[in-house]
This record gives structure tokens, C-alpha cells and sequence, in this order.
């Protein structure tokens, strides 16, 4: 069964993808991932999106096996971790998480971070899981434009997804446009700039709606055409940041959040990240 807050966009295979997901990195307290996944699911959220450097895929797999909704309505995603690039050791990483996850399959693998040199070879990999059917789609996350080049260079299948910082302080102009350009599906993290909303822009046009900054700013991500995973640990927030299907913010509201954008990461770049 659908839910209502269950609107997918289509990925450029064919695969629908929940233009709203929980995201669940630093959740690592006795529980908390259980108990977000089983509250988030019952709101109606569809998509969970966790990674193997989260280390709580396990907790993940448990919540989602005892939800009571069927496998084939949820989409997971996970990600490969930068110390496991390579051919050899994604397919080695990839059989770990969906050990961990306990699952047959997994809707949506990511190359975490363009580690360079090696996101290449780790992209043969992912596109073998991809023809093996290990995975109904494969992307990558935190790429800029020059890092798809080398990708497309030598794909056999164009990355469906690519998941990157992306708030109204950080617009990604040039990469949204580039994405858009090769069907790739703009994934946000960080969407809620991890709670600091207190501006007085997003307060106001909050507002004048009567919704919260942070619906706004989730709302202006899905008329961006950009699929956003927010995290909450908090019941109530869930079911808040899940509230956002039933008004639409003006043209003009858009552009004053659109104008917000000064660059602004809280994240690594992903040109210049040690980890
Ligand atoms: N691919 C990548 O490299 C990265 C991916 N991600 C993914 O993106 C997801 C989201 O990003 P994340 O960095 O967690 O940060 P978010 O921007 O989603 O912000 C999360 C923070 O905002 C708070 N919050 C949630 N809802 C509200 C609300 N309605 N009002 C006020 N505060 C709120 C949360 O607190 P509380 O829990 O108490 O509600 C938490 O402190 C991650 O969980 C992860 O899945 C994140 C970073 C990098
Ligand atoms: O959350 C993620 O997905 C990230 O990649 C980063 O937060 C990263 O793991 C990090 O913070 C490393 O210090």
C-alpha cells in the first residue's frame, strides 16, 4: 500500500525512488536507528538511507524486517566507504553490508566519496552488482562535475543517483544542472544544514504558510526536483519533515530561498576531504 507521503521520482532505469527518505547517519545509541526506522515507517516514509560507515546497518535490517510492510515497498540505499575502493574490496564491502542489512537486495548503492584515483574501478564494480541484480540502481555521492566525467568516460551504466550536500546556503547551481543534463537524480544530504534553520527568511515564509522552517526548506528541495533524507532521532520531527506534500511555495518564495545560496558548506568538499 502507498502511503500519501510516498510520491517517487523515476530514476533513469526505470526504478522509483521516494522523493523523501530518513536519513540515519550518527544514529548509534542503544536502539535509536530501530526505533527511528519502525516510527519513520509507520509516518509513511518509504526510504531509508544508511551507509556501512554508519555502523548501524544491522539495527537498520532489524527495524525494517519487523515493520510489517513489504520488502518490495521500501527502498534502502547504502554506500561503499572510501577504504574500500577497488574492484576486489566494493564487491567484498557490498556482501558485508547487505549481510549486515540481512537483505536479498539493495535499491540504491553509492560510491561514498570520490576517493581519488580509485572511484573508477570501484564503478566497475558497482555496475557488475548492478547486471547481477544485486542492486536495483547504483550512484555515487558527493561528486562534482569533473569526477562524473571520468565516470562516464568508461560507464556501461550512467549513475542514477548522485547525493551531495545541498541546502539553501549551498545551491549547486552548476551540478544540478550537469545532473539534470545526463538524467542523473539529484539526492540532498544535509537538507536540514543539521538544524540550524533560525533565519529569518526561512522563518518568515515559514510563516506566511504555517508550516516550519524546516518543511520549507524540504518543501523548496522537492520543487528543485532534488530527493531529500532528512534525519531525525525525534518522533514528532518525523512526522513534521514528512508534512511537506500538501502546499506549494510561490515561484517568487522559490527564488528568494534559491538566493540564499552563498556556497556555504558544513560538510567536506568533496575536492578536498581526508578521511
Ligand atoms: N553522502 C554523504 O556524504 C552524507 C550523507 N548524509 C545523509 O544525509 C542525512 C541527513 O543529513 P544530516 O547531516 O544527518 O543532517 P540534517 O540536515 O538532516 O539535520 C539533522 C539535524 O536536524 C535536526 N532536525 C531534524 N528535523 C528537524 C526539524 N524539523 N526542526 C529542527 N531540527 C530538526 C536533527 O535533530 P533530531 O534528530 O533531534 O530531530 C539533527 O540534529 C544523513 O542522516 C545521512 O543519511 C549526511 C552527510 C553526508
Ligand atoms: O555522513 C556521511 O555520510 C559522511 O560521509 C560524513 O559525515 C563523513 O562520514 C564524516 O563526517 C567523516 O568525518
Amino acid at each position: 500500500m502507498t502511503t500519501s507521503i510516498d510520491k517517487r521520482t523515476t530514476l533513469n532505469n526505470g526504478v522509483q525512488m521516494p522523493w523523501l527518505g530518513l536519513g540515519v547517519f550518527n544514529m548509534i545509541a542503544e536502539n535509536e536507528v530501530e526505533q527511528a526506522v519502525t516510527s519513520a515507517i509507520s509516518t509513511g516514509y518509504r526510504s531509508i538511507d544508511t551507509a556501512a560507515s554508519y555502523n548501524n546497518e544491522e539495527g537498520v535490517g532489524r527495524a525494517i524486517r519487523d515493520c510489517g510492510v513489504p520488502r518490495e515497498e521500501l527502498f534502502i540505499t547504502t554506500k561503499v566507504w572510501n577504504s574500500d575502493h577497488g574492484y576486489n574490496a566494493a564487491l567484498t564491502a557490498f556482501e558485508a553490508s547487505r549481510k549486515r542489512l540481512g537483505l536479498e537486495f539493495i535499491d540504491l548503492y553509492l560510491i561514498h566519496w570520490p576517493v581519488k584515483g580509485k572511484y573508477v574501478e570501484t564503478w566497475k564494480a558497482l555496475e557488475k552488482l548492478y547486471h547481477d541484480g544485486s542492486v536495483r540502481a547504483i550512484g555515487v555521492s558527493n561528486f562534482q562535475p569533473h569526477h562524473l566525467d571520468d565516470i562516464l568516460a568508461i560507464a556501461n551504466v550512467v549513475p542514477m543517483v548522485n547525493q551531495v550536500e545541498y541546502h539553501p546556503l549551498l545551491g549547486q547551481q552548476a551540478l544540478r544542472k550537469f545532473c539534470k543534463s545526463h538524467r542523473i537524480q539529484l539526492e540532498a544530504w544535509s537538507p536540514l544544514m543539521h538544524g540550524r534553520l533560525d533565519e529569518p527568511i526561512l522563518r518568515e515564509i515559514a510563516a506566511s504558510y504555517g508550516k516550519t522552517p524546516a518543511q520549507v526548506v524540504l518543501r523548496w528541495d522537492l520543487q528543485n526536483e532534488v530527493v531529500t533524507i532528512p534525519k531525525s532521532s525525534n518522533p514528532d520531527r518525523l512526522k513534521e519533515n514528512a508534512d511537506i506534500f500538501d502546499f506549494v511555495l510561490s515561484d517568487a518564495d522559490m527564488a528568494r530561498l534559491n538566493a540564499m545560496d552563498c556556497s556555504h558548506r558544513f560538510g567536506a568538499d568533496p575536492d578536498n576531504f581526508n578521511f
